[in-house]
């Protein structure tokens, strides 16, 4: 089992020992029916703890597990998948939850903002009622006009020009820098104590990618809450987990990797998955979500050892922390590249 609590020490400027994680998720498994009766594990028995007030990003490349091990732990696997394990929410494991339990708190407690705002908009009703229906179903205000007063609100904050008139408008009528926005603004509408963005900047222009992490950022900063950030470019992760103790959990073949410190994991890492990742961060010519340079024979490796620390607030997997003990450098960052 990978317990990525248990392997971090609290980090400089987190919340004391004392307070609460916003969610906790231990020993997370994940899999979906495979060939004949077999089933197909994606996500391998890790956990997470979510603090308060700090961001986590899950940095992996495309199909590592990122989006499928964040559904499960809060409550949203995909169809057909078998989960096991648990994931606290308030006390409350989301893994059984029943579903009336789940779409309460999903959309008020917990904020979604998905890769892509199209899925959380219905095309067929205009933008204003989309809000305000959020705000009543979870009571977050009382009252239309009091519902309507606060989706402007909400709009500004995206900064959305002319609100009124967007409220009005149906999703097609606006650009999709503003749909992805918006779907943000209906995340964040009942001031969520736990948002998880999946990638909501990566079909976006930079000036729009900026302003997401600005406003997650705000969050954040004036409401504690605790931000789940999945991206595979290392240079949002390191945009998004800007304070001190913002964190990086690195994902590979449904296991987490590394972890800790955004600064550190970054700048020093350790793991010879995570120096690939960072050896292949996108530049102008190199398309984004095809980085061939991570080896496969990396890629396909299932056996990495349970998170161990290895100083404060920095953990690797515990085959990879034992050749650091014993010297030897398990791999330069382009070790087996592809490129
Ligand atoms: N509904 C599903 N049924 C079967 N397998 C699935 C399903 N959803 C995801 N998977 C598998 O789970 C694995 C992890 O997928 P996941 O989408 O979590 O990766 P990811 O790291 O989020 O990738 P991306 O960045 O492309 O979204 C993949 O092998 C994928 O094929």
């Amino acid at each position: 089992m990978t317990d990525t609590r248990t392997a971090t020490a609290p980090a400089a400027g987190a919340l004391p020992p004392d307070v609460p994680l916003a969610l906790d998720a231990t020993d997370v498994t994940v899999s979906f029916p495979g060939r004949g009766r077999s089933m197909r594990t994606v996500i391998d028995g890790i956990g997470i703890g979510l603090e308060r007030s700090q961001v986590t990003v899950l940095l992996g490349e495309s199909g590592s597990g990122k989006t499928v091990f964040a559904r499960s732990i809060t409550g949203m696997a995909p169809h057909g998948a078998r989960v096991t394990g648990s994931s606290l929410f308030d006390g409350r494991d989301l893994l059984s939850a029943p579903k009336t339990v789940l779409r309460g708190l999903h959309g008020s407690r917990i904020g979604s903002v998905p890769q892509d705002p199209n899925a959380s908009l219905d095309p067929m009703r205009r933008i204003g009622s989309q809000i305000v229906e959020t705000l009543l179903q979870h009571k977050a205000v009382a009252g239309r006009a009091a519902a309507k007063a606060r989706a402007i609100e909400l709009l500004d904050l995206v900064e959305i020009r002319e609100p009124e008139r967007v409220l009005r408008c149906y999703p097609h009528e606006v650009s999709g820098g503003m749909r992805q926005r918006i779907a943000i603004a209906i995340a964040v509408s009942c001031d969520p104590e736990l948002v998880v963005a999946d990638e909501p900047s990566s079909a976006l222009d930079a000036s729009v990618g900026v302003k997401i992490v600005e406003l997650l950022d705000g969050l954040r900063t004036r409401l504690g809450t605790a931000i789940l950030f999945i991206t595979h470019d290392i240079g949002i992760a390191a945009r998004v987990a800007s304070a001190d103790h913002d964190r990086v959990a690195v994902m590979l073949s449904g296991r987490i990797v590394e972890l800790g410190r955004a600064s550190t994991v970054l700048s020093r890492p350790l793991h010879p998955y995570t120096r690939a990742l960072i050896a292949a961060e996108p530049s102008a010519d190199v398309e984004r979500g095809r980085l061939a340079v991570v080896s496969d024979e990396l890629r396909g490796r299932r056996d990495w050892g349970p998170l161990v620390e290895i100083e404060p607030g920095h953990a690797v997997s515990s085959d990879v922390a034992a050749e650091r003990d014993a010297g030897i450098d398990s791999a330069s960052p382009l070790e087996g590249s592809t490129r």
